[in-house]
């Protein structure tokens, strides 16, 4: 067995969240302010959520909502001021192997190989250079990069630097995939086949997610669940089931649920958005 194979569960088939689902993560009462004083900004105004163990969970919501805050208070990366975040592994106090971010600029080391990337983490939590060898193929290939193991991010196109970049952070193994716009870089036609080869990979390794973006054709496409944020201070407004089909392609674009589904929660992220440039 692979250590791919080893990620994978069993999947359900509508992908929807269940309501008896393993907890992943669990927000309770949070409240981020940035900055002291006058000059202070409140970020996020007592966001309270539950993420299954399971769940693909997009973020949405206008810009400057806190989406990237509150992804980086689950992370650690930031301290959690007031209320908690906790994972199966505890309390959130800082960073750690359970949790892992995505970045909309790929972040490899550019003087790094695609295999030098892949095998940087799997050195950092100590594997043996045998079987970090061994795993970093596994990832490159699940990522479908055969051929450019010896590739600097320079000689890639950019979909193929986020490959790479995802194809790092799921070989060490996080619990929690953390993505702050990950496709944001990326022309259209690209961004739809990594949705789609997103999707499938979570598909077989079941890790949280957590997805921020703008764009609601994505959140539709990849999530079981969605949570609309309103104009900063960032509150949840919405959270919204998306009950299509686990195994999702370019043909879900047609289908009426997937186009009623994305026409309603554009309205719900189109209130919010106007809300935001009138300053309330
Ligand atoms: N380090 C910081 N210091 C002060 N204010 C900050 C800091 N980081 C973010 N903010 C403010 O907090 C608010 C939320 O920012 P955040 O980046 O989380 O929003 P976002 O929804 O991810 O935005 P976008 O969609 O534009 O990326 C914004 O008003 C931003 O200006």
């Amino acid at each position: 067995m692979t250590a791919v194979d080893n990620l994978a569960g069993s999947a359900n088939t509508t992908g929807a969240a269940s309501a008896n689902a393993a907890p992943g993560i669990r927000i309770d009462d949070v409240t981020h302010t940035y900055g002291r004083g006058d000059s202070s900004v409140l970020a996020l105004n007592r966001i309270n959520l539950d993420i299954a163990e399971t769940e693909f969970h997009a973020l949405l919501g206008p810009s400057g909502c806190g989406k990237s805050t509150l992804l980086y208070l689950i992370g650690g990366f930031i301290p959690v001021q007031q209320g908690t975040i906790s994972t199966p592994r505890g309390v959130v106090r800082q960073p750690g192997p359970d949790r892992a971010i995505v970045f909309q600029n790929f972040a490899l080391f550019p003087w790094k190989t695609v295999r030098e990337n892949v095998l940087y983490g799997l050195k950092k939590i100590g594997l043996r250079r045998e079987e970090a060898e061994q795993r970093a193929q596994e990832f490159i290939s699940l990522v479908h990069l055969n051929g450019f193991e010896n590739s600097y991010p320079s000689q890639l196109s950019g979909g193929m630097q986020q490959r790479a970049a995802i194809a790092r952070t799921l070989a060490v193994d996080p619990k929690t995939l953390l993505m702050d716009e990950p496709f944001g870089a990326l022309d259209a036609q690209t961004r739809r086949v990594m949705q789609e080869e997103l999707r499938a990979i979570w598909g077989r390794t079941r890790k949280t997610v957590v997805f921020v973006t703008h764009d609601v054709q994505e959140a539709v496409f990849l999530a079981d669940r969605i949570s609309i944020m309103s104009s900063r201070p960032g509150r949840i407004e919405h959270v919204i089931d998306v009950p299509l089909p686990k195994d999702r392609g370019e043909e879900i674009l047609e289908n009426r649920e997937f186009i009623q589904l994305s026409e309603h929660i554009w309205r719900l992220v189109r209130e919010q958005a106007i809300a935001a440039t009138r300053g309330h």
